[in-house]
């Protein structure tokens, strides 16, 4: 049995999603019904239900964005940097193996050449360089809180979308904000994620940290560009006209925009389609909510 913390959430329902459609059988735990994030709580449950490997896709991100991270700081240090410790914690205790659903967001910008990011790079949007939203600065401290543990993935996801309209995919968010951010950033078709992340458990690649976005980058234009080709939504899309105005009207703190390099887990032998083929092909099957 696979144990998944966060299921009900945006990403944990991709999660059931693809465990549903593989016939692989798992337990979504909710904190209403186990407190999860009582350590006792949790490494007594574990020791009792020995499930074969757990997924951590539960965690605080701020709705409708993470702007709300900035008013709840609590929940967000607590949700995003203690709570990963403790499963780490329970999971060694109960010789438990897991994967941890970290995000890209801890980087901004590019490689000095111009490539991007790998795993190998320090993040450089987090309380260190004190240049990073609340929220990037609490998912750096939950790497910096796993370095070290044993038996565990740490997952990078980033901006997630896939075809179904909803108020935190990208597509859609593009679609409904009344102004856009030009931004270059690498990221990740949510449902690929999940299948690529839970692969590296059944192909048993080594524990450790990997970036999961489709190969490339992509520019909020090029977005913009294969949104109107689709006919999916044909709206005139108006632009900031710099990240200072973006910053003044838009947004309560700064957005990380990242260009990563997937290539660590392309050498494992478990690939996701490149960025601007994975948008085309949600947008051809776009479901509206
Ligand atoms: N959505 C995104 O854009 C991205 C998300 N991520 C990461 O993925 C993980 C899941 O995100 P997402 O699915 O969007 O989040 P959601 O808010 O949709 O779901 C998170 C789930 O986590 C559980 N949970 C446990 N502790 C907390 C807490 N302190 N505060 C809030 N929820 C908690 C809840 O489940 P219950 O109460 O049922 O147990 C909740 O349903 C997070 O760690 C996030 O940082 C990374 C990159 C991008
Ligand atoms: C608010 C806003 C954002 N944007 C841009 C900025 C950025 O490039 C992109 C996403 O910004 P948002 O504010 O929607 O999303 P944000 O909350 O920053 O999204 C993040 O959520 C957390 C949970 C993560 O871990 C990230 O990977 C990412 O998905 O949209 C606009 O173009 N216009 C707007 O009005």
């Amino acid at each position: 049995m696979i144990l998944l913390l966060g299921g009900s959430g945006y990403v944990g329902s991709a999660y059931q999603a693809l465990f549903q459609r593989k016939g692989i059988a798992y337990r979504n735990l909710r904190r209403a019904e186990v407190d999860y994030t009582h350590p006792a709580t949790l490494t007594e449950f574990l020791r009792r239900e020995r499930p074969e490997f757990l997924i951590n896709a539960a965690g605080y991100t701020g709705k409708p964005n993470v702007d709300a991270c900035e008013l709840h700081k609590t929940e967000c240090l607590f949700g995003n940097a203690v709570f990963p410790g403790l499963v780490a914690q329970a999971c060694a205790a109960a010789g438990i193996p897991w994967g941890h659903v970290s995000s890209g967001c801890i980087y901004t910008g590019e490689r000095p050449d111009g490539s991007g990011f790998t795993e190998t790079d320090a993040p450089n949007f987090t309380f260190r360089q004190n240049n990073c939203s609340f929220y990037s600065g609490t998912k750096a401290l939950g790497e910096d809180v796993l370095a070290g543990a044993p038996d565990v993935f740490i997952w990078r996801l980033r901006i997630p979308f896939d075809h179904v309209e909803n108020p935190r995919n990208y597509l859609t968010k593009l679609m409904r904000y009344p102004r856009l951010l030009e931004a270059t950033n690498s990221i990740s078709q949510l449902h690929e994620f999940v299948a690529a992340t839970f692969a590296c458990w059944e192909q048993r690649i080594p524990f450790g940290t990997y970036n999961v976005t489709n190969p490339g980058r992509v520019t909020t234009h090029e977005v913009v560009a294969l949104i109107r080709e689709s006919g999916v939504c044909e709206k005139d899309f108006q632009f900031f006209a710099s990240e200072d105005e973006f910053m003044h009207v838009a947004a309560k703190t700064p957005r990380s925009n990242c260009v990563m390099d997937s290539a660590k887990l392309a050498a494992a032998g478990i690939t996701l389609t490149e960025v601007h083929t994975a948008i085309a092909a949600a947008l051809r099957s776009w479901q509206r909510a």
